[in-house]
């Protein structure tokens, strides 16, 4: 299951959207905030800024070192905050430990919080109101499914992972389509278990090969939301062990080139919503 026709798909709807944004006079536009040079925040900003670009998205980077202090990351957000031309932000997270990353994300005008990183859109996302929006990952993911037409409905999905930009979230998201949600993490007894039992098995992780053989099972859908630098071989991969996995299951996403590239078509989408509200 590639991302790029689901991705192709989303923004297609864009594209118009934008032009009469635009011919109003409100250029859709993205800030993109990034201290340090992780190598997962680095690969998003690429995607993201070629989705952009696709979809006539206007574009600001606010980049800072590794090393910078809360009240230096902190004025870049009030900056944010206060730019009128900007529509929508995205802060690359985890941010470095020397930083207070919740004081910076309440820090956010809820209304540019295009990757649910305030409380107030987290609420949304458990309670099922429509407040913000969702993390774009999570509703990736749920994209993806529906694309490929997988059913959702009672159906048994375990996700791998309980971080609060995906893990959470996108539980709740699969658990308000009337999927039957198993929430898994570094303490669970028999992952390789509650992952063959499954009918859809999301892979949150963030670490190389947490899903190997021992956790697929025939007619399984597998999504690897997982972003890893794969040290001794030079470039990204996701959680599953993608070679032993792939020949046994019913359909898997590849990293890159799965969920990476929808993330990016739900942010542009996101921004896109957040623009039409300033102007309505
Ligand atoms: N607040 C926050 N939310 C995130 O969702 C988040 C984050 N921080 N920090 C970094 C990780 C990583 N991540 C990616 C999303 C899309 C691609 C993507 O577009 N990948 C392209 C390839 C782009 C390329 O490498 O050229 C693909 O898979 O085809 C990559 C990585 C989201 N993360």
């Amino acid at each position: 299951m590639k991302g790029a026709p689901v991705a192709k798909a989303l923004t297609e709807r864009l594209v118009p959207q934008v032009e009469e944004l635009v011919s109003q006079g409100v250029r859709p536009t993205l800030a993109i905030v990034r201290v340090g040079e992780r190598e997962d925040d680095l690969s998003y900003e690429r995607g993201a800024t070629k989705r952009a670009d696709k979809v006539g998205l206007g574009l600001r980077k606010f980049v800072l070192p590794a090393d910078c202090s809360q009240e230096r990351l902190a004025g870049v957000i009030r900056e944010v905050n206060e730019d009128a031309s900007i529509h929508g932000c995205l802060l690359f997270r985890p941010l470095p430990k020397t930083l207070d990353e919740a004081a910076i994300c309440a820090l956010l005008d809820p209304a540019k919080d295009v990757d649910c990183i305030t409380q107030g859109s987290l609420y949304g996302v458990f309670a099922g109101q429509p407040v913000g929006f969702p993390p774009c990952t999570a509703e990736a993911v749920v994209e993806l499914l529906d694309y490929y037409q997988v059913p959702l409905e009672g159906a048994k999905v375990t996700v791998v992972g309980r971080s609060l930009v995906i893990g959470k979230p996108v539980s709740m998201m699969l658990q308000a389509r009337n999927a039957t949600v198993t929430m898994c993490h570094t303490r669970t007894r028999d992952l390789a278990a509650a992952c063959r039992n499954a009918d859809v098995v999301v892979a949150a992780a963030g670490h190389i090969g947490t899903v190997g053989a021992a956790c697929a099972s025939p007619q399984q859908v597998v999504v690897d939301v997982g972003i890893n630098w794969d040290e001794k071989a030079g470039k990204l991969v996701g959680d599953v062990d993608f070679d032993s996995v792939e020949p046994v299951v019913r359909a898997i996403t590849p990293v890159p080139g799965g969920v990476g590239s929808v993330t990016t078509a739900v942010l542009a989408k996101h921004v896109v919503e957040a623009a039409q509200r300033t102007v309505r």
